[in-house]
């Protein structure tokens, strides 16, 4: 089993949305990585992180991604930094991976609307963003098979462009 298509990218970028709406649409299960860690550790990812640290969530992510690569065979939204681990990277190769992209203006004014991003409450939620993309643009664009740039484009375009992007 592997997943028909593995969704990367920043905070804010519609991973978790645009995940959900590309399954309905090619009427798939979806599956959302951060869910199953929360599911796993019984309590809510910035929980994870206060009491435990990132190391630790990052290990439970690598483990999470690992698992779910092997299980699901739907749709597959990954957490933000899951590309982070090379190991994490190395096993995407063989997939198709959908790289959603935003900019930081957006993806603060996205994350802002939304719950909880322990990476993301600190004093400068801007820099903090900037500081993040710049890290981590190589690294969704080691893995990605097609990348979709979602700032000025509304959901259902996004799905649209995916689905156009990896030929379905
Ligand atoms: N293309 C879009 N245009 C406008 N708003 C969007 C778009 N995509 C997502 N959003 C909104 O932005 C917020 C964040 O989206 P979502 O939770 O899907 O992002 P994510 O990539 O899964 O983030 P995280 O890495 O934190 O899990 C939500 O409120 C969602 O409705
Ligand atoms: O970008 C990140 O590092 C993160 C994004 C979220 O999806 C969660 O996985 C967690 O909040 C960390
Ligand atoms: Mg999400």
């Amino acid at each position: 089993m592997s997943p028909k298509f593995v969704v990367v990218g920043p905070p804010g970028a519609g991973k978790t949305t645009i995940s959900e709406m590309l399954a309905a649409r090619l009427g798939l299960p979806f599956r959302d990585v951060d869910a199953d860690i929360v599911a796993l550790a019984g309590k809510p990812i910035s929980d994870i992180f206060t009491d435990d640290g990132e190391p630790v969530f990052r290990a439970m992510e690598e483990e999470a991604v690992a698992k779910a690569l092997v299980e699901h065979e739907g749709v597959l939204a990954l957490g933000g930094g899951a590309v982070l681990s090379a190991t994490t990277r190395e096993r995407l190769r063989e997939h198709t991976v959908v790289f959603l992209n935003v900019g930081m203006a957006e993806g603060v004014r996205r994350t802002g609307l939304s719950s909880a991003r322990p990476l993301l409450s600190g004093v400068n939620p801007r820099a903090t963003f900037k500081a993040l993309l710049d890290a981590r643009l190589p690294l969704y664009r080691e893995v990605a098979t097609i990348e979709v740039a979602t700032d000025a484009l509304e959901p259902e375009q996004v799905t649209d462009a995916v689905i156009k992007g990896v030929g379905e």
